[in-house]
């Protein structure tokens, strides 16, 4: 027995799930239900024009030539030999849009597997198709066209697949650049690792993560397919037996003092539809590019979020005990939800209160998606875009911190500060670790450069550092995890805060580093008289440092375990 045939349609479930999603979402963006609506209408304008066309493609009327547009059985005008135009721009749709999908198969299927095999493999493949690459794309596009013309004639097909290869480094170096970060993920090495080949591994990893991007491109390169295939028309290279939207276009312009108005027709198609390509390219980018939490909500969709989830409060949710005279800060209440992306809220948080009181570590504990790193982001104002306090209060000094954006700036940082979990992450690499307190440490505090250093040497020596002054001058790059996470304690310190919040400092650090860094940390609340939250999964740990004043309050989404 296996169960794989099972999973088969569920996967299938899910990617047509994503599709319908994909395509909700898009039409709910009126802009995006626009275009592609008009796009709709420009395909069925080229399916239909054989049977709906008014006439045929070069029927001359002559009691028509050079009729205006709105004269009666044209529409749109006739041209100089008293072809209708509407009937012309149908005819021609479709070589239009034959031409503009040569321009996008030929450079997909150029640029694509050549970005994915130079930006996977790199090497010496990597600097011939970049090389190739520039190339191409030094060459006159139209040049090249035009001189494609004196061999080949009137074959639009075949300039189309020309410009193809030419747009194609489009694709190669946007999909090198993406496939050169993913390669270094730790999920290929995943997949080397249980033997999968490198042609399933980018068929499956770099192709998906570069989808994407590459469906954005496409719209863009459309248009640009349009564009050029107007202006190869317009230049007289199109095949004259075939009408085409630049063909018709340009026969339109040659007979513009006779009959101005009938150029408005075919520029008017040709300029809508790309600018419908290129708007509907912004929307894609919107939609599939969105961060993976989800967009976040308006102004108004809060507020009804809000209201809908006050009303739906029990009575004895508002009925909070004052905070203690002593407490540093204080959470009363303290409830976040998400869009759940059917219209309605997740609530994560479910009415927190928590005290934290001078010189008192305050362990957080809970289960993994429990709340914990939700509730310590909210003390700092940092929760995603996509969160909605759903109610409650952050109290500093008896000031709520969640009603006023310039509280909560002005707290952050300097009454409270804080203790990332992933030390060298949230160090730039780019900067010295020197520039990067001095800076963090001017931005909070009036001091000069020369007193900024002068202070920051002195606690990166309390935080264990040894040689302060050459660590000053190190990147992230050449520090340790331990060190990293010390520099990062320093930073926190520095401001002289109230209280600091710390997500799970140990976590990324082995075991010893932990123990010191707990050590330093449970030195510096005795010495500072520091209020700390520590968020954490690591029972011994809370054991040790907070003692027995751990959080019992903590009642989140996937059920909290309080100590
Ligand atoms: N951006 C987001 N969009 C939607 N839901 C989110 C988002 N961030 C967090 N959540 C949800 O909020 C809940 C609480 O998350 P949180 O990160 O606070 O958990 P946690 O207790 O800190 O977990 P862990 O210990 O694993 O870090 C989870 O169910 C999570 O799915």
């Amino acid at each position: 027995m296996t169960t794989t045939p099972a999973l088969v349609p569920a996967a299938e479930n899910r990617s047509a799930a994503a599709v319908r999603s994909l395509l909700r979402r898009m039409l709910t963006d009126p802009l995006g239900a626009c275009c592609l609506a008009f796009l709709l209408f420009v395909i069925f304008l080229g399916l239909s024009g054989p049977w709906l066309a008014p006439t045929g493609p070069n029927v001359t009327d002559l009691g028509a030539v050079n009729a205006r547009p709105f004269t009666s059985g044209h529409l749109l005008g006739a041209d100089a030999t008293g072809r209708d135009i509407l009937s012309r721009l149908m005819w021609g749709t479709r070589q239009t849009l034959l031409a503009c999908l040569v321009v996008l198969v030929v450079s997909v299927a150029f640029g694509v597997p050549s970005g994915l095999a130079a930006g996977f493999y790199r090497g010496r493949f990597e600097a011939v198709a970049n090389w190739f690459s520039d190339v191409v794309m030094s060459m006159p596009g139209i040049v090249l066209l035009i001189a494609l013309y004196t061999r080949t004639g009137p074959d639009i097909v075949t300039a189309m697949a020309v410009f193809g290869v030419l747009v194609a480094p489009t694709y190669f170096r946007l999909v090198r650049s993406i496939a050169v970060g993913v390669r270094n993920e730790l999920y290929i090495d995943a997949a080397k690792v249980v033997g999968l080949s490198d042609l399933r591994i980018v068929a499956r990893h770099v192709l998906w993560a570069v989808r994407a991007p590459i469906i954005i491109q496409s719209s863009f390169i459309l248009a640009a397919g349009i564009g050029i295939e107007a202006g190869v028309g317009f230049l007289g290279l199109g095949d004259p037996s075939r009408p085409a939207w630049g063909s018709v276009l340009q026969e339109s312009f040659n007979n513009i003092y006779d009959n101005r108005p009938g150029v408005a027709g075919p520029a008017i198609l040709i300029s809508l539809t790309i600018l419908s390509l290129v708007l509907l390219g912004n929307v894609l980018r919107d939609v599939l590019q969105a961060p993976a939490g989800g967009k976040a909500p308006s102004a108004r969709r809060r507020r009804e979020l809000i209201r809908r989830a006050r009303a739906a409060a029990q009575p004895d949710d508002e009925q909070r005990p004052a905070p203690p005279a002593d407490a540093v800060v204080s959470i009363r209440g303290l409830r976040i939800g998400y869009p759940d992306g059917g219209g309605g809220l997740r609530e994560v948080v479910h009415g927190v209160d928590l005290d934290v009181r001078r010189g008192e570590i305050h362990g957080l504990v809970g289960e993994s998606g429990s709340g914990k790193s939700q509730i310590a982001f909210s003390t700092l104002g940092i929760l995603p875009r996509e969160a909605v306090i759903l109610g409650g209060s952050v109290l500093l000094d008896g000031q709520d911190l969640l009603a006023s954006e310039k509280l909560m700036r002005h707290a952050r940082g300097r009454r409270i500060a804080y203790i990332p979990q992933e030390p060298m992450a949230n160090l730039d690499p780019s900067f010295t670790v020197g520039a990067q307190l001095t800076h963090g440490l001017r931005a909070v505090k009036k001091t000069t450069r020369r007193d900024a250093e002068k202070e920051l040497l002195g606690l990166l020596s309390r935080v264990g550092i040894k040689d302060p002054e050459h660590v000053f001058r190190l990147y992230p790059h050449e520090i340790s995890g331990g060190m990293a996470q010390r520099v990062l304690i320093c930073g926190a310190v520095a401001s002289g805060p109230d209280l600091i919040v710390a997500d799970e400092p140990t976590t990324a650090l082995d075991v010893t580093v932990q123990a010191e860094v707990l050590e330093l940390l449970r030195e510096l609340r005795d010495e500072r008289g520091l209020a700390m939250i520590l968020v954490t999964h690591n029972l011994g740990v809370v054991a040790d440092i907070c003692g027995c004043r751990t959080s019992s309050s903590a009642t989140a989404d996937a059920g909290a375990a309080p100590l």
